[in-house]
């Protein structure tokens, strides 16, 4: 796909934090409108710093970063970051959370609250509208923080391992969900993770990258129907492919070394 075409273009990007660590390199990628790519990767591979300089939050020391065709010079309403955590206002019952998010984004006073509770409903909360944060469950913060994330409709998601503080059921609820309204709209969604298993179920591509220096070395295509199945057997072959991958790219060294140098290397003995 051509770089005029994609609704998130990335050419030539590099980051180079203050502590010299090389957090990208060369990275290019471009994403087309309704993509669901998943970024997996090790741990300091880059993920998130790539997924900040989607959102406009690290100015990138080289390379640019554009949205249909237009450079970005930082944060904007068509591009919306979720974290691990939930971050609502404490203070706030879920409903005041929206609305509040909704009034941030400029929506008139009298939609606010109709729109509001049509997300709350999508991602099952009826009922807790007028519950404070505490008083809920991890996940269903989190699903409180997708309905706000959903209802300010951005059309790019950035997603941060929104699940990954969740227990194994939660997390896999949260994907059932987010995968059902995504097939609803149109999203555009870049989310991070770390677990294979995770970028298979969801994604329309998996995008790997390697650590030192953070750069993309595998671009895959995910030609599997959704709602996908944990048995499907072409998943599971692509997941054993990327796990291979994920191994590699975690020991690039031990990869590259030959056996008899390795073991040199390791023990500290001459053969
Ligand atoms: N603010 C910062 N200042 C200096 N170095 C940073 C900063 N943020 C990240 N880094 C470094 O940049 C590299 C890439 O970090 P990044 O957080 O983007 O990786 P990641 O793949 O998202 O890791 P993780 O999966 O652990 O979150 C790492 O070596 C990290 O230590």
């Amino acid at each position: 796909m051509n770089a005029q075409r994609a609704k998130i273009a990335v050419a030539e990007l590099g980051h180079r934090y203050a502590n010299k660590v090389i957090a990208l390199k060369n990275v290019n990628l471009n994403i087309r409108s309704g993509e669901f790519v998943c970024l997996l990767g090790p741990s300091g591979c880059g993920k998130s710093t790539l997924l900040y300089a989607l959102a406009g939050h690290v100015k990138p020391t080289g390379g640019t970063v554009a949205i249909d065709g237009r450079s970005i010079s930082g944060p904007a309403p068509d591009r919306l970051l979720m974290f691990q955590e939930a971050a609502l206002f404490p203070w706030m019952t879920v409903l005041g959370n929206l609305k509040f998010a909704l009034a941030a984004r400029g929506v008139p006073r009298k939609e606010r609250e109709p729109r509001a509770r049509e997300f709350i409903r999508r991602v099952h909360l009826s009922g807790f509208e007028d519950t404070l944060p505490h008083q809920l469950s991890g996940g269903m913060k989190m699903r409180a923080s997708l309905a706000r994330a959903l209802a300010v409709d951005s059309a790019v998601l950035l997603m941060d391992e929104p699940f990954g503080s969740l227990d194994a059921q939660t997390r896999v609820h949260m994907q059932e969900l987010l995968q059902s309204i995504w097939l609803r709209t149109s999203k555009t969604v870049v989310f991070v993770t770390h677990d294979v298993h995770e970028a298979l179920m969801l994604g329309t591509r998996v995008v790997v990258m390697a650590p030192r220096p953070g750069r993309i070395v595998k671009d895959l295509e995910v030609h599997l129907p959704m709602p996908r199945s944990a048995e499907d057997a072409r998943l599971d072959e692509m997941a054993r492919y990327l796990r291979v991958l994920m191994r590699q790219v975690e020991t690039p060294e031990s990869t590259l070394v030959p056996s008899r140098q390795r073991v040199e290397k390791e023990t500290g003995l001459q053969q």
